[in-house]
C-alpha cells in the first residue's frame, strides 16, 4: 500500500461545492492539477451509497497512482481496497482502525491541539490532520487553531502533518511560513470552478516553500543564492542533516542572542517556539547567516550555534 511521506497535497471530496458536476469529474480534474493524496467524505450519504462512491474513487484513484482514503469509516474503507482511513477525535480509535485494516494500510487523524498531535503520534497514526486553521464553512462551529498550531506541530511532531482548514491561495504561503510542508483543501478545490488550476496554485505555493527552505540558508547577510548545481548539492545535504538531527535528540548548548543555554531543539523552529517566536513575524541569522522563516522547519540545531533572532512588532 502507499504511504503518504511523499504527498503534499490532500484533497477531500465535497459534493455540495460542485452542484452540477459529477464527483469523478472534479476529482478528476484535482488529481490533474497535482492532488496526490484524495478523501472520500460525505456525511450525509448511506452506508451502501458511500461504498459505491468508495470504489468509483478507488478506480479512478488508482489509474492515477493516488491514494485513496475514506472519511471516518474504516470498515468501507477495506470494502473498497482504499489506501486507508481519516479519523476524527470522535471517530473509531486509532488502535481498532488499525486492527482491522492491519499494518499496511494508512490511518491518519484529526488533531485541534498539540497535545492531540501528539498522542496521536504515540499512538501509531500514519499522519495527522491540523486545524482548522482558518476558520471554515466546511466545518462550521469549530474554532480556529491558527498557524501557532502549524508552527508548534512543525516544531515537534515527525510523522507527516496536514495543514487543513479555510485553506486556499491566497493564505497558503502563511500556512506554508509557519511550517507546514503539506497542505488540504475541500472548498478551495471542489468548489473552484476550474479544480486543476487551484490544485496547480496551491502545489506551486508548497514547491515554492521548498525551495525557498532549500535556498535561503547559506546565504550570507546580503548576498546572493548561486543558482545550479550547487543548489542541488546543498538541498540534499540540508534534508539529511536534518534527517540526522531528527533521529537522534540531544542536549547541545548554543547562544542565543549572546546568552549561553542548552536546549533539546534540533531545529531553528524548534528553538524559536522556546522563546515563543514561532508563530511570530520574526527573522533569525545562524553563525552570522540570515535564515529566513521558511526555512527554520529544516534548519539544523548544532552545539556551538550563535543564534541572534528578531522580532518585528508594530509592522516595522
Ligand atoms: C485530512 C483530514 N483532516 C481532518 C479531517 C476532519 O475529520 P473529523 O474531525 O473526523 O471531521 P469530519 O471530516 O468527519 O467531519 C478530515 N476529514 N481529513
Ligand atoms: C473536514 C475538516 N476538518 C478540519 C479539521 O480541522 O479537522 S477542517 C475541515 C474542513 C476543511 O475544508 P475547507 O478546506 O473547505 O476549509
Ligand atoms: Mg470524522
Amino acid at each position: 500500500m502507499s504511504n503518504v511521506n511523499r504527498c503534499k497535497l490532500y484533497v477531500i471530496t465535497g459534493e455540495t461545492y460542485h452542484p452540477g458536476r459529477e464527483l469523478l469529474e472534479v476529482m478528476e480534474s484535482a488529481i490533474a492539477g497535482g492532488a496526490d493524496v484524495v478523501q472520500l467524505r460525505d456525511k450525509d450519504a448511506p452506508v451502501r451509497e458511500l461504498l459505491e462512491k468508495a470504489r468509483a474513487l478507488r478506480e479512478l484513484t488508482r489509474k492515477h497512482g493516488v491514494p485513496l482514503i475514506v472519511n471516518d469509516h474504516p470498515e468501507i474503507a477495506l470494502a473498497a481496497d482504499a489506501d486507508g482511513v481519516h479519523l476524527g477525535q470522535e471517530d473509531a480509535p486509532i488502535a481498532a482502525a488499525r486492527e482491522l485494516l492491519g499494518p499496511d494500510r494508512i490511518v491518519g487523524i484529526s488533531t485541534h491541539s498539540i497535545a492531540q498531535a501528539r498522542a496521536a503520534e504515540r499512538a501509531g497514526a500514519d499522519y495527522i490532520g491540523v486545524g482548522p486553521v482558518y476558520p471554515t464553512a466546511t466545518k462550521p462551529g469549530r474554532a480556529a487553531v491558527t498557524t501557532s498550531f502549524v508552527a508548534a506541530a512543525a516544531a515537534e511532531i515527525r510523522i507527516p502533518f496536514f495543514a487543513i482548514g479555510g485553506i486556499h491561495p491566497g493564505n497558503a504561503a502563511e500556512v506554508l511560513a509557519a511550517g507546514a510542508r503539506r497542505l488540504c483543501a475541500v472548498s478551495a478545490v471542489v468548489g473552484s470552478p476550474d479544480p486543476g488550476a487551484a490544485c496547480r496554485e496551491l502545489r506551486s505555493l508548497i514547491e515554492r516553500s521548498e525551495r525557498a527552505a532549500s535556498l535561503g540558508e547559506a546565504a550570507p547577510l546580503g548576498e546572493g543564492v548561486n543558482p545550479g548545481q550547487a543548489r542541488e548539492v546543498k538541498e540534499v545535504k540540508e534534508v539529511k542533516k536534518v534527517k540526522q538531527v531528527n533521529e537522534v535528540k540531544q542536549v547541545k548548548e548554543v547562544t542565543v542572542n549572546g546568552v549561553r543555554r542548552t536546549t533539546e531543539a534540533a531545529t531553528l523552529l524548534e528553538l524559536a517556539a522556546e522563546f515563543g517566536l514561532a508563530d511570530k513575524n520574526a527573522v533569525a541569522e545562524r553563525n552570522g547567516r540570515v535564515a529566513r522563516k521558511a526555512i527554520w522547519p529544516i534548519t539544523p540545531l548544532a552545539g556551538g550555534d550563535r543564534i541572534e533572532f528578531v522580532q518585528f512588532v508594530g509592522g516595522g
